[in-house]
């Protein structure tokens, strides 16, 4: 599947001069709520009403959504205020509900998107559907599975898409509630360029007050858009209580944010980033060049070690270079994580050049 600029039509279609916000309750609970909620965001930057219907939740004997009843009170909510309406599908019965109900936008969770039967089933039941399908990432950091359920909706010719960016699950625990491996998200943009992506800050922090820095940091990023969980009461939620927002906080978001513009045509910008350019390319080929100087010697060793029949791996001189390149890092305003992420990544290459020398039969 090839980048398409037609993949933003429907995001350009709303004519919007601020990104695109798709908010509403984790949970529709009750029609009073839901419309309560819809009310109050009216007044918000919202274009989309987002409300879960069913709710695929991590352990059994939760609240596990109202089910269809939560359509009709979302098309009520429509037909009141204007949004647009949205809501999770994870199966062909969801599919059919929802486009019986007229909703505008469909999702499909990460729990989801981890499955191809799942998506190719959801993709199979909305063949050929003129509503936004947009896609969450799946809960294991692989960008190939994301992309590949788009491309499962894309055969089905389906051609409204996006992607939601919700973090990814880890073992360890972190200030995140799922990992958001910003990366990922970019590497996506750099493939996808023209598909609209949206962050979802409240599932990857999992906590009302990291929202707006992550948001920060998406838009920052030229994310598209936002879901943000808002609800009426939030503390006593049906699910998800600690990372939903309320409608006023959530136009308080919206105000903080600092939205900045993609590119500047300016002359005086521009001459000055050209040369600021120039400067990092020198660098990145002095980089490439002192890596490439790294591993000649790391060869070096591997033949030495061969001769004596030393194994490769020396943990213990591992961890010191570790070590001393962490103080070193900090004196050059370089994060421990960002040391750990590049040593780890120079010392596995390292590794595999030594390995093929040592192997070799001569
Ligand atoms: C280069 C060596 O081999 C391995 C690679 C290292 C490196 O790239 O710095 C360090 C220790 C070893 O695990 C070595 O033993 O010094």
């Amino acid at each position: 599947m090839e980048n398409k600029i037609e993949y933003r039509n429907w995001l350009d279609a709303h004519q919007l001069n601020h990104p695109l916000v798709i908010a509403g309750p984790c949970s529709a609970e009750t029609e009073e709520q839901v419309l309560k909620i819809a009310h109050e965001l009216k007044e918000s930057d919202t274009t989309y009403l987002r409300a879960g219907i069913w709710k695929p939740r991590t352990r059994p004997g939760n609240f596990e959504g109202v089910g269809a009843i939560g359509l009709k009170w979302l098309q009520k909510a429509k037909k009141e205020t204007g949004l647009l309406t949205a809501t999770e599908v994870a199966n062909k019965a969801h599919v059919d509900l929802a486009l019986e109900h007229d909703i505008d936008l469909l999702w499909i969770g990460a729990r989801s998107t981890v499955s191809p039967f799942i998506v190719q089933e959801i993709a199979d039941a909305l063949e050929g559907t003129d509503k936004v399908v947009l896609v969450k990432n799946p809960v294991n950091p692989d960008l190939a599975l994301w992309i590949g359920a788009l491309e499962r909706l894309y055969t089905a010719n389906i051609k409204n898409l996006g992607v939601i960016h919700r973090g990814f699950s880890t073992y360890d625990k972190s200030k995140y509630r799922n990992n958001p491996e910003w990366q990922i998200a970019v590497d996506f943009q750099t493939k996808y360029p023209d598909i609209p992506l949206i962050c979802d800050p409240s599932h990857i922090t999992g906590k009302r007050d990291m929202i707006l820095e992550v948001s920060q940091t998406a838009l920052d990023l030229n994310y598209d858009g936002l879901m943000i969980e808002t609800h009426i009461d939030p503390d006593n939620a049906w699910s998800d209580a600690a990372q939903q927002v309320t409608p006023s906080s959530l136009i308080q978001i919206t105000k903080d944010l600092k939205i900045r513009k993609e590119m500047d045509d300016e002359a005086g910008y521009q001459a000055k980033l050209g040369q600021l350019r120039a400067q990092i390319d020198v660098i990145d080929n002095a980089l490439i060049e002192t890596l490439g100087k790294r591993m000649k010697t790391a060869d070096s060793i591997g033949e030495l070690k061969k001769s004596r029949n030393v194994a490769v791996l020396q943990s213990k001189r591992w961890n010191e270079i570790l070590g001393k390149m962490i103080l070193e890092g900090e004196g050059h305003g370089l994060s421990e994580e960002f040391i750990l992420k590049v040593f780890k990544a120079i010392h596995q290459e390292s590794i595999n050049h030594q390995e093929k020398i040592v192997n070799i039969s001569k």
